[in-house]
């Protein structure tokens, strides 16, 4: 019988000719990612066992993101804990504030993701790296801790699930609005504990950065990792990201005859722009149906869409605009920062109004900087839009593509981006 990519990358990671979903593995883990919030407990419980050596430090990717640069006194604490950790343990990619970013848009960028290979990190959107043909999940402090000190994790190979997208895309329609579109289709427990395998002719023209987009969003449905096949735009990704440390990958495909619980076609010619409503990023709408609702804040920023050509699509609508709301902008890594400094996009937001940040996760979370008050409405690029997600339990959070937000930010309410677009 055939296997599917993650089947196949989970085999190889166990040391075993095939496996099958529900079998319980032990796997070689190859990359560990670390961050600021789940490390250092990982680091607390296994120093009250006498650990505070790594497996192997060259597997372990440190980069500090979410409350840096420290916002209190105990995310100071935190920031502290783990730099002395990484310095301790000669951590060669740790990357310090000022190098630092936000974890899933840091790794790739810096060549730390390599197909084939099994990826876990201290942080839920880490399936993030399966754009890139990788088994990548997230896990908590406890797995991390077990996952740096033995450098092998266990699992239960999780059955996969196919989404076909077939057709290109219409102006002003982006990998943001299929994702959303897909997890309002199949709901938030939709994917739970599976593998989500994006194929079809849909993808093979999406760029690297808007099939992160979509995998970022995997765990939103559920899933226990959300992967892409390799092609030529990932082998082009990899020529330019892989520039130093493991250069070498191996490349697995799902075989034809691979076994999938359940296989959904999406056709997204007819795809309209999306906005995922509150509470839910499952509350998918066509932006029609939401169209004139009023904003107080716009987010352009994330794991999920702070990437440059998140910000290049972003800058388009600003261009000669202002923001008639509170908007705020974050390139994700130092790089895209530079990037856009060096496009004249950072110039366009601050001429529109928009306050640029450095790279941090902050405002997606509801850490610091754009804390929403009562009532108070936020278009965002990001990927969650829960109860409280971006500050008071009354605040709104509504989820849609960097064109979408950006239209919004202009005209202060929610806005079909292609009312700009020629
Ligand atoms: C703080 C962190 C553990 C969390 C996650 O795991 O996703 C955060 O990144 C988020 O997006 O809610
Ligand atoms: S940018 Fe947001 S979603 Fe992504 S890791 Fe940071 S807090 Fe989580």
């Amino acid at each position: 019988m055939g296997m599917t990519i993650t089947e196949k990358i989970l085999a190889r990671a166990a040391g075993h000719k095939t496996v099958a979903p529900g079998d319980i593995i032990n796997a070689n883990v190859d990359v560990m990612m670390c961050h600021d919030v789940t490390t250092p407990p990982a680091i607390s419980m296994l120093a009250e066992r006498g650990i505070d050596g790594v497996f192997d430090p060259d597997r372990i990717v440190v980069t500090p993101d979410h409350f840096q640069p420290a916002k209190d006194i105990k995310s100071a604490q935190l920031l502290k804990r783990l730099d002395e950790w990484a310095r301790r343990n000669k951590i060669k990619n740790y990357y310090p504030i000022g190098k630092a970013g936000v974890c899933h848009a840091l790794l790739p960028e810096k060549g730390h993701i390599r197909p084939g290979e099994v990826i876990v990190g201290g942080d839920s959107h880490t399936c993030t790296y399966g754009a890139l043909a990788a088994f990548s999940a997230g896990i908590g402090s406890t797995d991390l801790a077990a996952a740096l000190a033995t450098g092998e994790l266990w699992f239960r190979v999780p059955e996969s699930m196919k989404f076909v997208l077939n057709g290109s895309l219409g102006k002003g329609v982006y990998s943001k609005d299929i994702i959303i579109a897909i997890i309002t289709r199949i709901g938030t427990d939709g994917a739970r504990y599976r593998a989500m395998e994006f194929v079809g002719s849909t993808i093979s023209e999406l760029s690297m950065e808007a099939r992160m987009t979509i995998t970022n969003m995997a765990i939103e449905a559920g899933g226990k990792s959300g992967i892409i096949g390799f092609d030529e735009t990932t082998k082009k990704y990899l020529d330019e990201h892989l520039t130093a440390g493991v250069t070498e990958y191996t490349v697995f495909e799902s075989d034809p005859d691979a076994q999938y619980c359940r296989i959904e076609e999406f056709d997204v010619s007819a795809l309209e722009p999306m906005v995922a409503l509150p509470n839910l990023p499952s509350n998918g709408v066509a932006i029609g149906e939401c169209e004139g609702t009023e904003m107080d804040q716009a987010y352009i920023g994330s794991c999920t869409n702070g990437r440059i050509e998140d910000l290049r699509i972003a800058a388009e609508f600003f261009k000669g605009r202002k923001a008639a709301i509170r908007t705020i902008v974050v390139p994700a890594t130092p790089s895209i920062w530079k990037q856009a400094n060096k496009e004249g996009l950072l110039d366009i937001f601050a001429d529109a109004d928009c306050v640029v940040a450095a790279p941090t996760c902050g405002a997606c979370l509801g850490g610091f900087m754009g804390i929403l008050a009562d009532k108070e409405k936020c278009i965002s690029t990001t990927n969650r839009n829960f109860v409280g997600r971006m500050g008071h339990p009354k605040s709104e959070v509504y989820l849609a593509s960097p064109a979408t937000a950006a239209a919004s930010a202009v005209e202060g309410k929610l806005t079909d981006p292609r009312k700009f677009m020629s």
